[in-house]
């Protein structure tokens, strides 16, 4: 059984692989996030997780290696907010629309090298939000580490009037393709020496 490792500083990419029972290690990487504006966003989120992936499998002997990208588009990528401001321009921006949630996922054996990437898109409804919520809403610290400056998992919960396609894609993992690319690596979550033991079933 190889060793899975996941090559992500991110909590929820965290709590979304423990929630499907495996049993991994976490390596963040640290590559620089860069992109060429002009780019597709599925390009985008695709390079950039099979960079993470490919960083940490360098490193790593015998391991499958997870990295992943969250990109929101609306006529434009828009990544995790530098400051407030930008926060504030890019809610108010998604503000009543329909924006697209991307996340490139990329799954590379370290010692074959055998590389797959995907990635899984979702579209998002917001309904209007007025300049004081968007305010109030920065306030609270959520949106500072997100792609689009929200989190559908807390408080920006609050904005989404729709969704269509993979919930888990928008917090920053697409569970159900991710199950898919390593039953294809022969990990079979349903062994018993896959998931972790926590002395717990499943819930
Ligand atoms: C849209 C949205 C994004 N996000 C998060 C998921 C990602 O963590 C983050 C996008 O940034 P990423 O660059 O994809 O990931 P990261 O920097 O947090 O972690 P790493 O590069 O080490 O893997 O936005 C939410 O948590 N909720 C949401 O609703």
């Amino acid at each position: 059984m190889k060793k899975i490792i996941l090559a992500s500083a991110s909590p929820r990419r965290k709590q979304l692989l423990e929630q499907m029972k495996l049993k991994f290690e976490v390596i963040p990487s640290n590559i620089f996030e860069d992109y060429q504006e002009n780019r597709e966003p599925e390009e985008v989120a695709r390079d950039l997780a099979e960079r993470k992936a490919t960083d940490i499998a360098r490193i790593s002997e015998d391991s499958l290696v997870i990295g992943a990208d969250t990109v929101v588009f609306l006529d434009e990528i828009l990544g995790k907010p530098k400051d407030e401001r930008e926060a504030l321009k890019i809610l108010k921006k998604l503000s009543g629309k329909t924006h697209y949630v991307i996340t490139g996922i990329a799954v590379i054996d370290s010692s074959t090298k055998k590389l797959v990437v995907d990635h899984e898109k979702t579209a998002v409804k917001m309904k209007k939000i007025s300049e004081e919520e968007i305010k109030a809403y920065i306030s609270t610290g959520e949106p500072m580490d997100k792609a689009g400056a929200y989190g559908i998992q807390g408080l920006g919960s609050v904005f989404v009037e729709e969704i269509h396609g993979c919930y888990f894609n928008v917090v920053g993992l697409p569970i159900s393709k991710l199950y898919s690319i390593l039953k294809g690596f022969g990990v079979d979550l349903f062994k018993e020496e896959v998931r972790k033991q926590d002395g717990k079933g499943f819930e």
